[in-house]
């Protein structure tokens, strides 16, 4: 049995992935056209490719349809409940690299930490008869993050993209988002807390823990990790 390799299919992680492997002689081709989801990986033998989206990885290396997979660290563990129990972080393959952080209106003067925003929760319900909400499509990361600095009084709203506008559209009054070079939070007149970062997002290389690894997908992996230099 082949060990199965999920690499994303398209996006901004699929190139660099495919010149992560090159670089260490593994290459990675699709079979067909652009439009095809099945590849070809050259240079070692007994691994198969599988092509699919970056948001859907983590349910495949959970589900232990795949062996390992590519996606970012940010992903696995919004869609992994006990992440680590189910998967294993290989690698962090150095790009991809993307904060998840919470941010709210440059106009608040006087909100930069969680401690500022627990305090206006409280004041915004009382004044505004319901919670003050948080877009975001980060829901697990966020709540976990929010229940550990000891922020409740506030309500999550679903944002699956474009989430930085959700404030000036009055849809909500802070957000939890992905952000790179900041332009996008400048732009919509979002500053990020001082101590609102969530998680430090790459592209990881990971590990199905559920899987089935024989003694033959076991040789594929020792392989593996040497050419990859694990
Ligand atoms: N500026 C950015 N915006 C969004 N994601 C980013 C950014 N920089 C890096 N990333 C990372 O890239 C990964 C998402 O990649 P990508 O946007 O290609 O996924 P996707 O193709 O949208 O997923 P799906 O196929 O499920 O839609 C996440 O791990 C994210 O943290
Ligand atoms: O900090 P920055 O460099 O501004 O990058 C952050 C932005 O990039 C992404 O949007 P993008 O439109 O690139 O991807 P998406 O399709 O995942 O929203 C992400 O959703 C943020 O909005």
């Amino acid at each position: 049995m082949s060990v199965k390799l999920g690499v994303p299919s398209k996006g901004r992680l699929m190139e660099k992935t495919v010149d992560w492997f090159a670089a260490r002689g593994i290459r990675l081709r699709r079979s067909g056209s652009e439009r095809d989801y099945a590849g070809v990986v050259e240079g070692i033998d007994g691994v198969e490719l599988v092509l699919l989206s970056a948001g859907e990885m983590p349910r495949e290396l959970g589900a232990g349809r795949i062996h390992l997979g590519v996606t970012g660290s940010d992903v696995v563990r919004e869609k992994l409940v006990h992440w680590d129990q189910r998967v294993e972080a290989l690698a962090e393959m150095g790009f991809g690299g993307a904060d998840l952080v919470i941010a709210v209106p440059a106009g608040w003067v006087d909100v930069d930490t969680l401690d500022d925003l627990d305090a206006v929760a409280a004041q915004f319900r009382a004044r505004h008869g319901h919670r003050l909400r948080v877009a975001t499509k980060y829901h697990r990361l966020v709540r976990e993050f929010l229940r550990e600095a000891g922020v409740a009084d506030y309500a999550l709203v679903d944002s699956q993209g474009a989430t930085e506008g959700t404030v000036k559209a009055e849809t909500a009054e802070a957000v939890a988002d992905i952000t790179s070079t900041g332009e996008t939070l400048r732009a919509n007149g979002l500053k990020i807390l001082s101590d609102g970062l969530i998680h430090s997002s790459q592209a990881t290389l990971f590990r199905s823990r559920q899987a089935v690894w024989g003694d033959e997908e076991r040789a594929v992996l020792r392989e593996f990790e040497a050419r990859i230099g694990l």
